[in-house]
């Protein structure tokens, strides 16, 4: 057993601006920032990686009694042999991660945690609080890139392998994805992107996971799965068409897209999947027959949502590991799918797609999939966004599709400055 000291006091600040003073001191970053519910949590500083919650006991100290906050960043295909890209190899595979201070804002408040191996003193949160105490309202800056073009042909050649797959009956659905290098003109921070997403017009949840200089940040719609107690969702997110240049044509494609036979049939795989992992170990189970629409700054989806309550004895990080990846990552059935990834993908996704999210010491908590992504170091960065690939796909306008998502990654190198 792995004893925990967890000091909780409430801070008097907005906790992104704290976070922009503290993170000064801390190489090792974790963020997850829901950015319609008040569920943020804002990690800094290596304190302790865990292989499972069973292991810890934790001590709740202050004048707050909160759980303690664990982060977890999964790779999409842990056991993917393809080495990763190179930013990405230099992340380590932990399971848990408590990180030294945690600022939080949930339904409660917002608070200010000090996590340790031994009993915290008062003193010591003291400091931090002087410090977040002299915050400054945080400033935005654009940072100019340049995108390296990833080719249509090559992307072409990877849907017609997908194609001749579905056509040769292995798989219904795969879902393949593209990957774009930029260059900035001068370094950027992790701070820097962040900052631009949680103000930017970016719907969904921040991710951030600094490891050392290297980052892997963004911006994901799509919930994989939320506890709270016995209650569980999860979200069905697949089916894909543009945000529109006004509301006219935002409901006009949207209203396409609810009809769209392709799309329909790309989505009701992972409603099959979600909906089958949720029987198996939940009861009261939740899902409409009909999907609806969930609208973003840069694209629209078609969205089931789905909640259950679970069985006792379930897990959130069992749930997790059941649930990911869905269909709406991986494709239909997901095995099979998840081979022929690795056979067509020229590069390993890793934190790309993977289920990425936080769990507090009483095991509640929520994991996102881990969409919409890049990882950065200094002025570069590789960017990811994928497809769902079924009979009838054609590449070019997939590869366009694919543009449209990147988008919303790219959207934190905009400082706002043009008034969006
Ligand atoms: C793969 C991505 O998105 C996923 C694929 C979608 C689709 O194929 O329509 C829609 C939402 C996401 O589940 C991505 O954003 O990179």
């Amino acid at each position: 057993m792995t004893k925990i000291y967890t000091y909780t006091q409430p801070v008097d600040a907005d906790i992104v601006d704290a976070f922009c003073v503290l993170q000064k001191g801390f190489t090792d970053q974790f963020v997850f920032y829901d950015k319609s519910r008040k569920a943020r949590f804002m990690g800094l500083g290596r304190c302790i990686a865990l292989p499972s919650l069973r292991e810890v006991e934790y001590v709740v100290q202050g004048e707050t009694e909160q759980p303690p906050i664990l982060f977890s960043f999964n790779r999409f295909d842990a056991e993917n042999p393809k080495p990763a890209d190179e930013l990405l190899a230099s992340f380590p595979r932990l399971h848990l991660m408590l990180p030294e201070v945690v600022l939080i804002e949930n339904e409660q408040g917002r608070f200010l945690q000090v996590n340790s191996l031994g009993p915290v003193y008062a003193g010591r949160v003291a400091r931090f609080s002087r410090h977040i105490a002299e915050a400054k309202p945080r400033t935005r800056i654009t940072i100019p890139f340049e995108l390296e073009r990833d080719s249509r042909e090559a992307w072409g050649e990877a849907v017609g392998a997908g194609l001749a797959a579905i056509s040769e009956g292995r798989v219904d659905k795969v879902v393949l994805s593209r990957r774009q290098k930029l260059t900035a003109a001068h370094p950027f921070s992790s701070k820097d992107l962040l900052v631009n997403l949680i103000d930017g017009p970016a719907r969904g949840t921040v991710l951030l996971y600094r490891y050392g200089d290297v980052f892997f940040c963004g911006c994901t719609p799509e919930l994989l799965v939320r506890k709270d107690g016995a209650s569980v969702e999860s979200m069905c997110l697949a089916g894909t068409t543009a945000a529109g240049a006004d509301e006219a044509e935002r409901e006009q494609l949207a209203s396409e897209l609810l009809r769209d036979g392709k799309n329909l049939q790309e989505h009701a795989y992972v409603v099959d999947f979600i909906r089958e992992v949720f029987r198996r170990n939940c009861h009261d189970v939740a899902i409409p027959d009909h999907p609806g629409i969930l609208a973003l700054q840069h694209v629209q989806h078609l969205y089931t949502p789905a909640s259950a309550q679970v069985l006792e004895g379930k897990t959130l990080m069992g749930l997790m590991g059941e649930l990911h990846p869905t269909p709406a990552l991986s494709g239909a059935p997901v095995g099979e799918a998840l081979m022929l990834i690795r056979q067509i993908e020229a590069y390993n996704r890793g934190f790309f797609g993977g289920a990425a999210g936080y769990i507090d010491g009483d095991g509640n908590g929520e994991f996102t999939v881990a969409l919409r992504t890049g990882v950065f170091d200094g002025e570069i960065g590789w960017v990811y966004a994928g497809c769902g690939i079924v009979e009838g796909s054609v590449a070019d306008d997939e590869y366009d599709e694919i543009d449209m998502k990147l988008k919303t990654i790219l959207s934190a190198f905009d400082g706002g400055e043009d008034g969006r």
